[in-house]
Protein backbone atom coordinates (compact mmCIF):
# COMPACT_ATOMS: atom_id res chain seq x y z
CA UNK A 1 0.00 0.00 0.00
CA UNK A 2 0.95 3.55 -0.64
CA UNK A 3 1.00 6.94 1.33
CA UNK A 4 2.00 9.86 -0.89
CA UNK A 5 3.40 12.36 1.59
CA UNK A 6 4.49 16.17 -0.66
CA UNK A 7 4.80 19.71 0.08
CA UNK A 8 7.89 22.55 -0.29
CA UNK A 9 11.64 22.01 0.72
CA UNK A 10 11.69 21.82 4.91
CA UNK A 11 8.16 21.35 5.07
CA UNK A 12 8.23 18.63 7.36
CA UNK A 13 7.96 15.93 4.95
CA UNK A 14 10.53 13.65 6.31
CA UNK A 15 9.61 13.87 9.93
CA UNK A 16 5.95 13.11 9.43
CA UNK A 17 6.60 10.01 7.00
CA UNK A 18 8.78 8.56 9.27
CA UNK A 19 6.61 9.15 12.56
CA UNK A 20 3.70 7.44 10.70
CA UNK A 21 5.90 4.17 9.74
CA UNK A 22 6.85 4.14 13.59
CA UNK A 23 3.12 4.36 14.39
CA UNK A 24 2.88 1.06 12.24
CA UNK A 25 6.11 -0.80 13.00
CA UNK A 26 8.58 -1.45 15.37
CA UNK A 27 11.26 -1.85 12.84
CA UNK A 28 10.61 0.03 9.60
CA UNK A 29 12.82 0.86 7.11
CA UNK A 30 14.24 4.16 5.75
CA UNK A 31 15.22 4.02 1.95
CA UNK A 32 17.06 6.95 0.65
CA UNK A 33 17.66 7.81 -3.05
CA UNK A 34 19.67 10.72 -2.46
CA UNK A 35 23.43 10.53 -3.60
CA UNK A 36 25.69 12.70 -1.80
CA UNK A 37 26.83 15.52 -4.01
CA UNK A 38 28.68 18.17 -1.68
CA UNK A 39 29.85 18.87 1.91
CA UNK A 40 26.66 20.73 3.46
CA UNK A 41 23.80 17.96 1.78
CA UNK A 42 26.69 15.64 3.84
CA UNK A 43 26.06 17.44 7.20
CA UNK A 44 22.51 17.17 6.40
CA UNK A 45 22.66 13.23 5.95
CA UNK A 46 24.64 13.09 9.14
CA UNK A 47 22.26 14.51 11.27
CA UNK A 48 19.60 12.65 9.61
CA UNK A 49 21.46 9.27 10.41
CA UNK A 50 21.92 10.48 13.92
CA UNK A 51 17.96 11.29 14.42
CA UNK A 52 17.22 8.22 13.45
CA UNK A 53 16.86 5.47 16.52
CA UNK A 54 17.77 2.04 16.44
CA UNK A 55 14.56 1.02 15.81
CA UNK A 56 15.28 2.31 11.71
CA UNK A 57 17.19 0.16 9.01
CA UNK A 58 18.56 2.39 6.16
CA UNK A 59 19.17 1.89 2.91
CA UNK A 60 20.97 3.66 0.19
CA UNK A 61 19.46 3.10 -3.36
CA UNK A 62 19.37 5.91 -6.20
CA UNK A 63 17.01 3.91 -8.72
CA UNK A 64 15.93 0.32 -7.84
CA UNK A 65 14.06 0.64 -4.79
CA UNK A 66 12.01 -2.15 -5.70
CA UNK A 67 14.53 -4.58 -5.95
CA UNK A 68 15.75 -4.03 -2.22
CA UNK A 69 14.85 -6.50 0.38
CA UNK A 70 11.87 -4.81 1.97
CA UNK A 71 9.02 -6.29 0.19
CA UNK A 72 6.45 -6.67 3.25
CA UNK A 73 8.52 -4.06 5.40
CA UNK A 74 6.71 -0.46 6.57
CA UNK A 75 8.86 1.68 4.74
CA UNK A 76 10.17 5.25 4.48
CA UNK A 77 10.96 5.94 0.69
CA UNK A 78 12.68 10.24 0.38
CA UNK A 79 12.84 11.10 -1.78
CA UNK A 80 10.94 11.16 -4.89
CA UNK A 81 12.55 14.17 -6.33
CA UNK A 82 16.60 13.27 -6.16
CA UNK A 83 14.73 9.76 -7.05
CA UNK A 84 13.59 11.30 -10.38
CA UNK A 85 17.02 12.83 -10.39
CA UNK A 86 19.27 9.67 -10.69
CA UNK A 87 16.28 8.61 -13.82
CA UNK A 88 16.83 11.69 -15.27
CA UNK A 89 20.58 11.64 -15.63
CA UNK A 90 20.91 8.29 -16.56
CA UNK A 91 18.77 9.10 -19.56
CA UNK A 92 19.87 12.18 -20.27
CA UNK A 93 17.16 14.33 -19.42
CA UNK A 94 14.80 11.90 -21.37
CA UNK A 95 11.76 13.17 -19.25
CA UNK A 96 9.31 10.14 -21.02
CA UNK A 97 12.47 7.50 -20.16
CA UNK A 98 12.32 8.94 -16.73
CA UNK A 99 8.80 8.94 -15.75
CA UNK A 100 8.19 5.18 -17.19
CA UNK A 101 11.56 4.07 -15.04
CA UNK A 102 9.84 6.03 -11.84
CA UNK A 103 6.35 4.43 -12.80
CA UNK A 104 8.02 0.83 -12.97
CA UNK A 105 9.27 1.38 -9.72
CA UNK A 106 6.13 2.07 -8.11
CA UNK A 107 4.23 0.03 -9.49
CA UNK A 108 6.26 -3.01 -8.16
CA UNK A 109 6.19 -1.44 -5.48
CA UNK A 110 2.06 -0.97 -4.92
CA UNK A 111 2.30 -5.06 -6.01
CA UNK A 112 3.88 -5.44 -2.82
CA UNK A 113 2.39 -6.33 0.22
CA UNK A 114 4.46 -4.15 2.13
CA UNK A 115 3.36 -0.13 3.12
CA UNK A 116 5.20 2.62 1.20
CA UNK A 117 5.50 6.22 2.78
CA UNK A 118 6.39 8.02 -0.35
CA UNK A 119 7.75 11.00 0.39
CA UNK A 120 7.91 14.06 -2.73
CA UNK A 121 8.42 17.50 -3.33
CA UNK A 122 5.69 20.11 -5.16
CA UNK A 123 8.65 21.78 -6.53
CA UNK A 124 6.06 23.29 -9.07
CA UNK A 125 4.12 26.13 -6.73
CA UNK A 126 8.32 27.73 -6.66
CA UNK A 127 9.47 29.95 -9.43
CA UNK A 128 9.12 29.60 -12.96
CA UNK A 129 12.37 27.78 -13.94
CA UNK A 130 14.88 30.20 -15.86
CA UNK A 131 16.01 26.89 -18.02
CA UNK A 132 14.84 23.76 -20.40
CA UNK A 133 16.39 21.62 -17.97
CA UNK A 134 14.84 23.10 -15.12
CA UNK A 135 11.03 23.32 -17.28
CA UNK A 136 11.62 19.73 -18.46
CA UNK A 137 12.53 18.64 -14.46
CA UNK A 138 9.28 20.57 -12.95
CA UNK A 139 6.80 18.42 -15.66
CA UNK A 140 8.37 15.02 -14.84
CA UNK A 141 8.31 15.69 -11.17
CA UNK A 142 4.36 16.78 -11.88
CA UNK A 143 3.40 14.07 -13.89
CA UNK A 144 5.66 11.83 -11.41
CA UNK A 145 3.33 13.40 -8.40
CA UNK A 146 0.09 13.08 -9.92
CA UNK A 147 0.86 8.82 -10.59
CA UNK A 148 1.75 8.24 -7.61
CA UNK A 149 -0.68 10.50 -5.78
CA UNK A 150 -3.34 8.54 -7.82
CA UNK A 151 -2.18 5.07 -7.18
CA UNK A 152 -2.15 6.29 -3.30
CA UNK A 153 -4.53 5.54 -0.37
CA UNK A 154 -3.89 8.30 1.21
CA UNK A 155 -2.21 11.61 0.26
CA UNK A 156 -0.95 14.73 2.30
CA UNK A 157 0.45 17.96 1.90
CA UNK A 158 2.67 18.91 4.26
CA UNK A 159 2.02 22.93 5.18
CA UNK A 160 4.58 24.49 8.17
CA UNK A 161 4.98 20.94 9.40
CA UNK A 162 1.05 20.30 9.28
CA UNK A 163 -0.31 17.49 7.36
CA UNK A 164 -3.60 18.67 4.92
CA UNK A 165 -4.84 15.72 4.06
CA UNK A 166 -5.66 15.91 0.15
CA UNK A 167 -6.48 12.09 -0.49
CA UNK A 168 -7.94 10.16 2.48
N1 LIG B 1 22.29 9.07 1.14
C1 LIG B 1 21.53 9.32 2.22
N2 LIG B 1 20.61 10.31 2.15
C2 LIG B 1 19.83 10.53 3.22
C3 LIG B 1 19.94 9.75 4.43
N3 LIG B 1 19.03 10.23 5.31
C4 LIG B 1 18.37 11.23 4.67
N4 LIG B 1 18.85 11.41 3.43
C5 LIG B 1 18.37 12.35 2.38
O1 LIG B 1 18.05 13.60 2.94
C6 LIG B 1 17.01 14.22 2.17
C7 LIG B 1 16.00 14.89 3.09
O2 LIG B 1 16.63 15.88 3.84
P1 LIG B 1 16.39 17.45 3.78
O3 LIG B 1 16.76 17.98 2.44
O4 LIG B 1 17.13 17.99 4.96
O5 LIG B 1 14.83 17.56 4.02
P2 LIG B 1 13.65 18.29 3.23
O6 LIG B 1 13.05 17.23 2.35
O7 LIG B 1 14.05 19.56 2.60
O8 LIG B 1 12.72 18.71 4.40
P3 LIG B 1 11.43 18.10 5.09
O9 LIG B 1 10.26 18.58 4.31
O10 LIG B 1 11.45 18.69 6.46
O11 LIG B 1 11.56 16.60 5.09
C8 LIG B 1 16.34 13.11 1.38
O12 LIG B 1 16.57 13.36 0.01
C9 LIG B 1 17.06 11.84 1.81
O13 LIG B 1 17.27 10.95 0.71
C10 LIG B 1 20.91 8.70 4.47
O14 LIG B 1 21.06 7.98 5.45
N5 LIG B 1 21.68 8.54 3.33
Amino acid sequence: MIYFITGGARSGKSSYAQKEALSLSDNPVYVATANVMDAEFEQRVTRHKADRDERWTALEEPMHVSKLPIADRVVVVDCVTLWLTNFFLKYEQDIHASLDALKKEIDELDNHPGTFFIVSNEIGMGLHADTEMGRKFVDLQGWANQYIAAKAKKAVFMVAGIPVFVKS
